[in-house]
C-alpha cells in the first residue's frame, strides 16, 4: 500500500489539539518536527544521535506530520481534518498558518519515515523509553517503559509528557493508588505501575487510545495493575486515589479540578500537565480556588505542569 505523508505547519501551542484532531481523524501517529530540537543537546549513552536535517524543520513554528493510505478517502479526510484544525481558533487556539503540504510515499519508505524518529530516550532519573523495535540494556535503577508510538497519541518525549512523568516520579509512593486521566498511549500509567503504584486506573474518552493504553500494558506486563475504561474525564468515577495525574489542555484541565479534589484522599497530589505558559494562571488560580495548594510548577519549552496537593483545614481550625 502507497502512503501519503500530511504536514502541518503550525504553532507550539496547538501541536496537542492538532495531534488529537488527527487521531480522532484516524491519523494512527504523529511526527512533531520542532527546530527547538536541532539544537537540543543529545545524550550519546541513550543512542539519541539521530541525523536531524535542518531543511526538514520550519524557520518558525513546528510541522505536525502524519501518514495516511493513498485511498480514495484521502482528499475526504484531509478536508476534515484542515476544517476540524480551523475550529481549534474557536476555542481560543493559535493554530498559525495551518498550511497543508502532502507527499506521496511508498510502504518501504513510509516504515523508515516513521521509525527514524524513535529511539531510546532517557526522560527522567529513572525511566527510559525504548520504542518496541529497539534493544536497551537497562543499568542498575533504570526502569524501561517500551511502548509502539505508532499506535496512539505521543512517543512518550513531548515535553508535557516528559513533565508528567517526571512528577510522578518526584510524588509517587510505594503502594499508590493511582488515576490517569487522558491516558492517550497510557504512558503515565506504566510509568506509576513500574514506579511500585499498587493499583492504576487509566480513563480516556477515545476507544483507540483505550485500546492502546491496555496494548502497551500488556507489552510492560502491567495488565493486572493498570485497569483501563473509556470514561469522560472523571465523571461517575467513585474512589479515592493517592495521586492523580493528567496530561490534557489547560481548559479541559479546569472543567475538572473540582472532581480531581473529590477523588483524592487527604495530602494526595494531582499532577496536571498540557498546560501552555500563558494558561497556566487560569489554571493555578482553578486550583487554588478549589482549595489545593500549589506545590511545584515545572517548565520545558513552552510548557508548564503544576504538582498541586490536596491539604484539608483541620475541622474545628
Ligand atoms: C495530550 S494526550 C495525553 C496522553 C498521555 N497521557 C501522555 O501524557 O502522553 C490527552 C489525552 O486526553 C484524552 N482526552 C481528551 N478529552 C478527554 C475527556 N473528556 N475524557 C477523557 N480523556 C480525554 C485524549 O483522547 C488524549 O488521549
Amino acid at each position: 500500500m502507497n502512503w501519503t505523508e500530511i504536514r502541518i505547519h503550525t504553532t507550539n501551542e496547538a501541536v496537542e489539539p492538532i495531534s488529537n484532531v488527527l487521531h480522532e481523524k484516524g491519523a494512527s501517529g504523529v511526527v512533531i518536527e520542532d527546530p527547538v530540537d536541532l539544537k537540543k543537546e543529545r545524550r550519546p549513552q541513550f543512542g539519541e544521535i539521530y541525523d536531524l536535517d535542518p531543511n526538514e524543520y520550519p524557520d518558525e513554528g513546528v510541522f505536525i506530520k502524519t501518514y495516511l493510505p493513498s485511498n480514495k478517502m484521502l482528499d475526504e479526510k484531509i478536508n476534515e481534518m484542515k476544517n476540524a484544525i480551523d475550529y481549534l481558533r474557536n476555542f481560543g487556539i493559535d493554530v498559525g498558518k495551518n498550511e497543508i503540504e502532502l507527499n506521496k510515499l511508498k510502504e518501504e519508505d513510509w516504515a523508515t519515515a516513521w521509525k527514524k524518529y524513535y529511539k531510546p530516550v532517557k526522560i527522567s532519573e529513572k525511566i527510559i523509553i525504548l520504542p518496541t523495535w529497539e534493544k536497551y540494556k537497562p543499568k542498575a535503577d533504570e526502569v524501561i517503559i517500551e511502548l509502539d508510538p505508532g499506535m496512539a497519541f505521543g512517543t512518550g518525549t513531548h515535553p508535557t509528557t516528559v513533565l508528567s512523568i517526571q512528577a510522578i516520579e518526584q510524588y509517587i509512593k510505594k503502594d499508590d493508588k493511582v488515576i490517569d486521566v487522558g491516558c492517550g498511549s497510557g504512558v503515565l500509567s506504566i510509568a506509576a505501575g513500574l514506579l511500585d503504584a499498587k493499583e492504576v486506573h487509566a480513563f480516556d474518552l477515545d476507544d483507540v487510545a483505550v485500546k492502546s493504553t491496555k496494548t502497551n500494558c500488556e507489552l510492560n506486563r502491567l495488565e493486572d495493575k493498570v485497569k483501563v475504561k473509556q470514561n469522560d474525564l472523571l465523571t461517575d468515577i467513585d474512589m479515592q486515589a493517592d495521586l492523580i495525574v493528567s496530561n490534557i489542555l489547560a481548559e479541559i484541565i479546569v472543567t475538572f479540578v473540582s472532581d480531581a479534589w473529590k477523588s483524592l484522599k487527604p495530602n494526595g497530589y494531582f499532577i496536571t500537565s498540557g498546560i501552555i505558559k500563558k494558561k497556566e494562571q487560569m489554571v493555578k488560580e482553578e486550583l487554588q480556588q478549589t482549595g489545593f495548594h500549589i506545590i511545584e510548577v515545572n517548565e520545558k519549552e513552552d510548557w508548564v505542569a503544576i504538582v498541586a496537593k490536596k491539604i484539608e483545614k483541620e475541622s474545628g481550625a
